[in-house]
């Protein structure tokens, strides 16, 4: 179980983009979040992965709190997670290559020697040629991009993904292929998901449950315009 409660989260303390939110996934589940631009969707997935340090509010991940954020987390809490972010060019080193860029986690987490059967294996699944994953990220489009990075937040075999509008700049057929990599992930492992967008369609069809953004508590941010 993912237990998000009373999160005050933002950039400045007197004005918080999240205020009081809770929101809990069973172990499992797929949770749809809903919201308008810039209420603080984001915002609140970060702290979900521990990317974010909340001014107040906890989060307990399978039983455990959440002591630490970003690099003072423990290792076995951060590595629960798998995050894809909506623009993977921000999310992505420039200087590697695709195949090093999905490898990365193993790396720095000392597992190296693992690195050649397990980048192969997910290559296969989110459809990269072994061509393209010789590539740097200039030399690919963003969909293949966004599949590496896909590929990067499952190669330590998370039991959390958290999808920050994953698919929000991807066309129909690329959406289409990434939830079902992530669905059959979600199959095999039993792992939950926090998927955040402003598709209600695709939420509602993906998720088992879609949470409205000014349906949880103390929610109240004014949205920003566009
Ligand atoms: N690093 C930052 N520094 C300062 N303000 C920020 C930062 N990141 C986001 N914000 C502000 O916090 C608010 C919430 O942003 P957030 O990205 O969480 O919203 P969102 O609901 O995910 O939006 P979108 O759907 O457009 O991605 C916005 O007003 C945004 O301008």
């Amino acid at each position: 179980m993912l237990e998000l409660s009373r999160i005050t989260a933002g950039y400045e303390r007197r004005a918080p983009v999240v205020r009081d939110v809770s929101l809990t996934v069973a172990a499992g589940e797929a949770v749809g979040l809903l919201g308008p631009s810039g209420c603080g969707k984001s915002t609140l997935a970060r702290v979900a992965a521990l990317l974010h340090r909340p001014y107040s509010g906890t989060v307990v991940i399978d039983g455990s709190p959440a002591h630490g954020w970003r690099h003072r987390a423990p290792r076995e809490q951060r590595t629960a997670f798998g995050v894809v972010f909506q623009q993977p060019r921000l999310s992505a080193d420039p200087r590697m290559r695709l195949a090093d860029l999905i490898a990365e986690p193993l790396r720095a987490t000392g597992r190296r020697e693992e690195a050649g059967g397990r980048v192969d294996e997910l290559a296969r699944r989110v459809g990269l040629s072994a061509e393209l994953l010789r590539r740097r990220p200039h030399e690919v489009s963003d969909g293949q991009l966004q599949r590496a990075c896909l590929a990067r937040a499952l190669v330590l075999r998370p039991r959390w993904l958290i999808c920050d509008e994953m698919t929000a700049m991807l066309d129909a057929s690329t959406t289409a292929a990434l939830v079902a990599v992530v669905e059959e992930y979600r199959e095999e492992t039993g792992a939950g998901l926090l998927t955040v967008g402003h598709d209600r369609t695709l939420l509602n069809r993906w998720c088992d449950r879609t949470v409205r953004w000014e349906d949880l508590a103390g929610a109240a941010a004014t949205p920003a315009a566009d």
